[in-house]
């Protein structure tokens, strides 16, 4: 079969990757799906004085891509619902409700994705991966077609996001837990030090384009946050020279957190409230002005944060993990993986779905409320202090989303209290990562789970990490300083005073190793 990358670019029409020298000189000879052929997007072979690398990619891919595939805006009911609907809106509409007031979802043309076979899309990606080529550096653009396949190159807002390693927990899980399979994807190893990242670079591009192609429709774009969307919102719109404007709930993010927006140019407002107060806030601002919504009730973000499910697949050579397990606040991201692994599922890449788990804050537990109460009783709840404060949510936007994922995946919710979280944070740490507290509940999680056998000893398990420990050293230092009230921090590792003598600091040194 031939895809996308061959249908426009004539030099690469012929079926041997080795013979895709150059991609200059396109003759944009249509092709229609056929044979297997091997994929290839390399970069031109040489770049004109001058050039960089995104307008090299304009001669590279002159692609027509939307006779191909398309995407648009769905009434998520109708999935949920399993129901045909008529009610569609192009992404090129300023839109994030349906009529009836619920959810959207991005719908892709499957059939169109399908004519090019699984083989096919396994070796486009991988081609891409590892590259500097414009916008598939992006672990989120190398996925292109999958995500947002009308944009064109010039339009996409990437800091190359995404590629995030897989963190073989080797000791964790063979010390630890007695598991031989356990993996950490490594999201918050992101240019702002998180999984936003991956969300935010498809809804910045998608403002980029809306700006370049309607001016005066969108202004600004703004957010609520716990602190990881509004530093990656305001650092792509930084990048692309957007207004950011974010809402903070005054007093409860971290200090690395809260200096990321200041530092990239973002109106910041801090305001006397909790998450789910700027949240109600930033629904009515985004209502009634030219301001963009960032949240990840706007389905754009999904599109971008379920490219980290597809990379597990294709880090595992496409063979799929028995357990994800994500810790959950406002809800979009297990509803992304769960679209990520899906489409895999759909499109043949994969032959079945893993079990996925969220895991929350027992202070802000929301879902797990509903899961034990059967799902049908949902009740927003008022969010408590935790260490994970940015799952430090009441009343999650996604509630609905992420109920389908776990109920079709045969999904677990579990939670930590704060004992637990920071527990398995540092005994995860203690092993060679560096967790932020919610990977540390999703640790917990886990090892609940496997204490009680509902993990076995082999299953391939990932547990996905949110975000980068360094962004939350304040409570880090607390812990390993033995100074929260009401904890043990049963693995706190505190630092030695020493006088500078080298007996004193010899004895320092036996005293724990016994060297
Ligand atoms: C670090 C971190 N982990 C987990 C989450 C939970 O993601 P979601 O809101 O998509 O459930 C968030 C944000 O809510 C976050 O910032
Ligand atoms: N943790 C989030 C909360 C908002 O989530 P979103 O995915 O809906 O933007 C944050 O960092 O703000």
């Amino acid at each position: 079969m031939r895809g996308p990358d061959q249908l426009s670019s004539a030099r690469a029409s012929t079926s041997s990757p080795a013979s895709c020298q150059s991609l200059h000189g396109s003759s944009r000879r249509q092709q229609r799906p056929g044979r297997a052929a091997q994929p290839c997007i390399r970069a031109a072979a040489t770049m004109e004085a001058g050039e960089d690398i995104r307008e090299q990619a304009k001669h590279r891919a002159p692609l027509d891509k939307s006779h191909l595939f398309g995407a648009r805006y769905i009434p998520f009911r109708s999935i949920s619902h399993n129901k045909p609907t008529q009610e569609q809106y192009s992404l090129d509409e300023v839109v994030y409700r349906s009529e009836d007031g619920g959810l959207l979802d991005v719908q892709h043309d499957i059939e169109a994705l399908q004519n090019y076979g699984p083989e096919y899309w396994k070796a486009l990606f991988d081609s891409r991966t590892g590259r500097t080529a414009w916008p598939f550096g992006s672990g989120v653009w190398s996925k292109k077609e999958w995500v947002l396949p009308d944009i064109s190159d010039e339009h996409i807002v990437s800091m190359f996001e995404g590629n995030s390693n897989l963190f073989w927990a080797e000791r964790f899980g063979r010390e630890q837990l007695g598991m031989s399979d356990l993996w950490v994807k490594q999201c918050g190893n992101s240019h702002t030090g998180s999984f936003k990242d991956l969300g935010m670079t498809v809804l910045v591009s998608q403002v980029n384009r809306l700006r370049k192609t309607q001016p005066n429709l969108v202004q600004a774009v703004g957010c609520a946050s716990t602190g990881d969307t509004s530093a990656a919102l305001a650092a792509y719109c930084a990048w692309a020279g957007i207004p950011a404007i974010v809402f903070l709930p005054a007093n409860k993010i971290s200090m690395a957190q809260l200096v990321q927006p200041i530092a990239n140019g973002a109106m910041v407002l801090s305001i006397d409230t909790d998450f789910d107060g700027c949240m109600n806030l930033i629904k009515d601002v985004t209502a009634s002005s030219p301001i963009y919504l960032a949240n990840s009730m706007n389905s754009l973000r999904l599109e971008g944060q379920k490219t980290a499910a597809i990379e597990i697949c294709q880090q595992f050579d496409w063979e799929v993990p028995d357990w994800v397990i994500i810790p959950g606040g406002n809800l979009g991201n297990i509803y992304a993986f769960y679209k990520g692994f899906k489409m895999c599922r759909d499109l043949g890449l994969i032959s079945r779905m893993p079990r996925m788990v969220c895991a929350q804050a027992q202070n802000a537990n929301p879902l797990y409320q509903a899961y034990k109460n059967g799902w049908d009783k949902f009740k927003p709840v008022k969010a408590q202090t935790t260490f994970a404060s940015a799952i430090q949510i009441g009343d999650p936007v996604s509630i609905e989303r992420a109920i389908l994922a776990l109920e079709a995946t045969d999904g677990i919710v579990e939670e930590a209290s704060e004992e637990e979280l920071m527990d398995a944070s540092a005994r995860g740490d203690l092993t060679g990562m560096f967790n932020c507290p919610h990977t540390g509940v999703a640790l917990a999680a886990l090892i609940k789970l496997r204490e009680n056998g509902t993990i076995g000893p082999t299953d391939r398990t990932v547990v996905v990490s949110t975000a980068h420990g360094l962004k939350f050293t304040q409570s880090k230092t607390a812990y390993h300083s033995k100074e929260i009230p009401d904890m043990s921090c049963g693995y706190a590792n505190q630092p030695v005073q020493v006088k500078e003598n080298l007996g004193d600091v010899m004895d320092a040194i036996r005293k724990r190793y016994q060297i």
